[in-house]
């Protein structure tokens, strides 16, 4: 049944018209953020006051989402700017002036004042005339770039140039580095000069040159390995702050379907993977690189003092490349395995804990255990599985290790004997001390290609949660205009993904400012659906949601979500103090604007009667509060930063009969200039509404009072006279 004709245009209020700010500096703003197509509120709380210092200017145009910058500008800069939008001039008297263009000459920009309406004409300007009035100061408005870290792809690419961008601490280390293998050679070349030279022709005066040289070497290999260690230290806290704020900006990215699609312990057990990707390239694979540089001058070294040991070094360095390349495809499965069972375990953990209170209820701890059990026993094996396969290339690397060291140096010995004069005895101690040298990174690296298996398995893990498409893919950098509670919506469908019927089916509505509209229907109706969508939850729905005139695909999805205030049934509280969370960490945000807020949700006197008022502690998830004062809690913080719009959620359907008086007693003041949606199974909670939209099957059936519903509304007659009865 489709709604009555005119039925769906839900009635206004009068709405309270805005105060207009007289400061031109503040009116200067406004025109250049609207030109980026954010709407300045001089009313709202953060908005400086009148003749602000350009710095504050600036950034309340940031708290905004815009980028903007207080510089002083010379009129060839100013002319220039004028090519990106509307520059604010910031005039001597106190005024402002807005410079929206130059002539091709560059000798004369064209202002508007601020104050005078859009329409009207600039004024041509020269520099002597501007520069009689303007001392350069300037505020630069313009859109908020895309951070990088955004749209790239989190992979080992991505951890190499996260690298790269430390490039100055790197090469410093690097160098380091190269100066302390290149002392390392010091060691055996010196003990093959007292050998060859000092033991040979008792050369007493070598000898003590060599022990200067000796200590001197020993003094720059501590300072060195001091500046080394220092650089690698700050390139490692700098590469871990880096990939901590990018953890935890894609995760706070991911649209909310996500977390509800994935279980927390999966995704927090794929994150921690990041961490041990962090100490593989900090740790393993830095020390690699480090070692390494040893290779670079002693090889060489090597095969000067005589080729054919050099090369039975490399042909064994070879051999053991050898045996990792085998190992690794059959190593690289058995880790993943290992890993996705870990996975498995982990959130089976994390929803126990979660779920605590239900598995007690049912009393399904033998269910729970026998299934931990198997998960740990899946997890196990093939954790053991994995490890002894990965032991595989380093065992078999030590005999060749040792051939390296002890057995070259016996070949060697062999050499000296038969051909004393292909290699003296200092030699072939320097050649048995290098082919160490030589060893120790080889080895290393056998040991980090074999973790790169591992590793690209984490990475893979880390990167099913931040590859997946953030919700501000396509939110952000929309328009931020200024909400006035108007809504409508316009042959609105949407379908689940996966799901065989759409969950809302050309929803058409109106609503004017200040309506109040309740929202029922059965059980899986889209009431929830429509609320997520109000929320921008998803942008995949067909037809129009419209605020104001803006459609809510344009709209900067962070902008939408402060302006649209939302309780749900279950509100989650932060283990922090009352004030705090009715604040919820907006930072324009005073204790005013939350005694205000409180008071509207009726949360005050309870409040007031805590020992500790505004400041008690709340525990995780709210403990210590009864359900009722947790919602209106919750209500509070949805009203704090007064929204135009509120969407409650089944917000009161937990509550006892009393805490649902309470909160429904306030709405009525909350609803004031405001737009209020409230879905509801409580029919007798909305019949003060100014409408009830009847959902079915996600249609809706009918929009209108509660009475004239009763009256022609089967749904609705249906669930009230289903709830009279019952009480
Ligand atoms: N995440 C989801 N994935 C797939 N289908 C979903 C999802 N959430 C809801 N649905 C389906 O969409 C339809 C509408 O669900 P919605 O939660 O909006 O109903 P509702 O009226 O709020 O129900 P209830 O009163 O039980 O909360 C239902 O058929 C539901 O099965």
């Amino acid at each position: 049944m489709s709604p009555p004709e005119g039925t769906t245009e839900v009635a206004a209020a009068p709405s309270v018209p805005a105060r207009r700010p007289e400061d031109k500096r503040v009116l200067a703003m406004i025109a250049a953020a609207r030109f980026h197509g954010v709407e300045l509120d001089p009313l709202a709380s953060n908005a400086p006051r009148p003749g602000s210092e350009p710095a504050r200017l600036a950034e309340w145009a940031r708290d905004n989402g815009l980028s903007a910058r207080a510089v002083r500008l010379r009129w060839s800069h100013l002319v220039g700017e004028t090519g990106n939008g509307p520059v604010v001039a910031l005039l001597k008297d106190g005024g402002a002036a807005l410079a929206v263009g130059a002539t091709p000459g560059k000798d004369v920009v064209f202002l508007r004042d601020p104050s005078a309406p859009e329409g009207g004409r600039p004024v041509p300007v020269d520099q002597a005339r501007l520069e009689a009035v303007w001392d350069g100061t300037t505020v630069l408005v313009g859109r908020q770039r895309v951070a990088a870290s955004e749209e790239s792809t989190f992979d080992l690419h991505w951890l190499l140039r996260l690298l790269g961008q430390e490039k100055g601490l790197a090469r410093g280390t690097l160098m380091a580095a190269l100066v302390l293998s290149f002392l390392a050679l010091a060691g055996p070349l010196l003990v093959m000069g007292t050998l060859d030279r000092v033991l040979a022709h008792e050369g007493y005066a070598t000898l003590t040159l060599i022990a200067v040289l000796f200590g001197t070497v020993a003094l720059y290999e501590a300072g060195l390995t001091f500046a080394r260690e220092h650089l690698l230290l700050a390139l490692s806290t700098r590469v871990d702050v880096r990939i901590n704020t990018f953890v935890l900006d894609r995760l706070l990215r991911l649209p909310i379907d996500y977390f509800e699609r994935q279980p927390a312990g999966d995704t927090t057990h794929r994150l921690q993977q990041v961490w041990r990707l962090r100490d593989f390239i900090t740790g393993r694979v830095g020390t690699l690189v480090l070692d390494g540089t040893v290779l670079f001058f002693a090889l060489p070294v090597l095969f000067a003092l005589n080729w054919m040991l050099a090369l039975f070094v490399l042909g064994a360095a070879l051999l053991l490349a050898t045996i990792i390349v085998v190992f690794i495809p059959s190593i690289r499965r058995a880790s993943a395995k290992a890993l996705v069972a870990e996975t498995r375990k982990n959130g089976f953990l994390v929803e126990t804990v979660h779920g605590i209170r239900t598995i007690k209820t049912l009393a399904m701890e033998p269910a729970r255990k026998a299934e931990w059990d198997k998960r740990v026993a899946d997890s196990t094996s093939l954790r053991r599985s994995a490890g002894l396969l990965a032991v595989w290339p380093n065992v078999l690397g030590i005999p060749i290790e040792r051939f390296m060291g002890r057995g070259v140096f016996l070949i060697g010995a062999y050499l000296a004997l038969v051909r004393p004069e292909s290699i003296p005895v200092g030699g072939l101690m320097a050649i048995m001390m290098l082919s160490g040298r030589v060893s120790g990174p080889l080895v290393t690296l056998a040991r980090v290609l074999t973790d790169l298996e591992d590793i690209k398995a984490s990475i893979h893990q880390a990167g099913e949660v931040l590859n997946a498409p953030p919700e501000t893919a396509a939110g952000g950098g929309g328009v931020r205009p200024r909400f006035t509670g108007a809504l409508s919506m316009d042959r609105v469908s949407y379908t689940y993904p996966d799901a065989a019927r759409p969950a809302l089916r050309e929803l058409t509505l109106k609503l004017e400012i200040g309506t109040m509209l309740g929202v029922v229907g059965r059980s899986g109706s889209g009431k929830s659906t429509l609320v997520r969508l109000l929320q921008g939850s998803t942008r995949n729905y067909s037809g129009l949601i419209k605020f104001d005139d803006v459609e809510l695909r344009e709209l900067d999805l962070g902008h939408l979500r402060r302006s649209v205030g939302v309780v749900l049934q279950e509100s989650f509280l932060f283990r922090a103090t009352i004030r705090e969370n009715i604040l919820a960490g907006r930072p324009h945000l005073t204790m005013d604007d939350a005694l205000r807020a409180a008071r509207l949700a009726s949360a005050e006197e309870f409040i007031e009667q805590l020992p500790r008022g505004y400041d008690t502690l709340i525990e995780e998830g709210g403990a210590n509060l009864s359900g009722g004062q947790r919602q209106r809690l919750a209500i509070a913080r949805a009203l704090v930063n007064d929204p135009r719009i509120l969407l409650l959620d089944e917000a009161t359907s937990a509550l006892d009969p009393e805490s649902e008086a309470l909160v429904n007693a306030s709405l009525r003041r909350i609803a004031a200039g405001r737009t209020l949606i409230i879905v509801s199974h409580r029919l007798s909670s909305l019949t003060d509404c100014d409408a009830i939209a009847v959902l079915n099957e996600g249609k809706l059936e009918d929009v209108a009072p509660h009475a004239t519903l009763v009256d022609r509304c089967a749904t609705y007659r249906h669930l009230w006279l289903q709830q009279k009865a019952r009480v």
